[in-house]
């Protein structure tokens, strides 16, 4: 009986099959990308109701994943306790609970936000649960590059809450994000190589080898390094966004040599760890700059 009772899902499965801390930052950067699209406040209602059906939507689409993913999660050490891996959250309640989710936060931006919002936001979960998961990721070690796109929308979706258009620096802060993600998911995928091999997941580590990898999550840390340096370039944040972005910067371009010249196995996973760090820096200190800037 108490093993029955055990296996019962709760709350907190559910939760987990939104991937909470993942979506957390995505809400971090649509609420830079809303805050950056005026010089003035952003709306209460904006702010929450925008964030809100981003981060149901998000959410969904990370519960798809989970459901599209169960057979591969369920062989992987990392990934074998998750819910649906493990059965205790059944197929038709992660199911129900990715469309209540979907369709709530779809419903929530086309009535509060805008039609523009509502579909980009759609758009990205159709990328990430459906062409990302169930496509790319068992297709091509380019996977991870064409699907990061989907993850990188937020702050394209928060500035579109505000202004209801798509503006090109809505677009180079996508930009940030989408140059980030390979050195933010290979350095994972190195340490976890022979678990995305066994389960046949051509991830580019297991197809193109540790060093190809170390060698890419170099060259997309230094094309990341220079696309940050662009709101400054273009105007749109001002000294106090350089100093930051040059400070983090540095710390990645640390982290990638490192990466490169090192054979300290823990090496991969704390440059992950930074990498996570380094995008929350990255839009603390254009939402601080967005707001001193007019003080300086
Ligand atoms: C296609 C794009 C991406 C891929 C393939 C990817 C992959 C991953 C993987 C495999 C993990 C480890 C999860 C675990 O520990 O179980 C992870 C963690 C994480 N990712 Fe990404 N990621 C992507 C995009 C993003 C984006 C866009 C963000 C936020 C803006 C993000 C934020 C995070 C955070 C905060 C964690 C730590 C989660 C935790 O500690 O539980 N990722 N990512
Ligand atoms: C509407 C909107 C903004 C959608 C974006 C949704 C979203 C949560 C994207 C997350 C990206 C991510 C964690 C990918 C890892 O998937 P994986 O399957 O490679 O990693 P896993 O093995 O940890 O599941």
């Amino acid at each position: 009986m108490s093993a029955v009772i055990s296996q019962r899902a709760h709350w907190r499965d559910y939760l987990e099959l939104t991937k909470p801390k993942v979506v957390a930052l995505m809400l971090i950067t649509s609420v830079v990308g809303m805050c950056l699209a005026t010089p003035g406040w952003v709306g209460l209602d904006v702010l929450v109701f925008g964030n809100l059906g981003i981060a149901l939507c998000a959410g969904s689409a990370a519960c798809i994943n989970h459901l599209v993913d169960q057979g591969i999660d369920a062989k992987m050490s990392r990934t074998s306790g998750r819910p649906v891996a493990t059965g205790k959250v059944a197929r038709v309640n992660a199911l129900s609970f990715a469309a209540a989710l979907g369709v709530g936060g779809t419903a929530l931006l086309l009535l509060t936000i805008n039609a523009i919002t509502a579909w980009l936001t759609v758009a990205s979960l159709v990328g990430y649960a459906f062409v990302y998961t169930l496509y790319l990721k068992r297709a091509t070690p380019q996977n991870i590059v064409i699907g990061g796109l989907a993850g990188a929308a937020p702050p394209l979706l928060g500035w579109t809450a505000v202004t209801g258009s798509v503006d090109p620096e809505a677009l180079l802060l996508v930009l940030i994000i989408f140059a980030w993600t390979p050195p933010h998911f290979w350095a994972l995928a190195i340490h976890r190589k022979d678990e995305y091999a066994k389960v046949d997941v051509p991830m580019l580590p297991v197809t193109h080898g540790d060093r190809f990898t170390r060698l890419h999550i170099a060259l997309y840390t230094i094309i990341l390094a220079l696309i940050t340096t662009m709101p400054y370039l273009i105007g749109m944040s001002g000294i106090i966004y350089a100093v930051g972005a040059a400070a983090l910067n540095i710390g990645y371009l640390y982290w990638a040599v490192r990466l490169f010249v090192s054979r300290d196995p823990k090496d991969p996973m704390r440059s992950f760890g930074y990498s996570i760090w380094y995008l929350f820096g990255m839009f603390i200190v254009l939402l601080v700059d967005h707001y001193l800037s007019v003080l300086l």
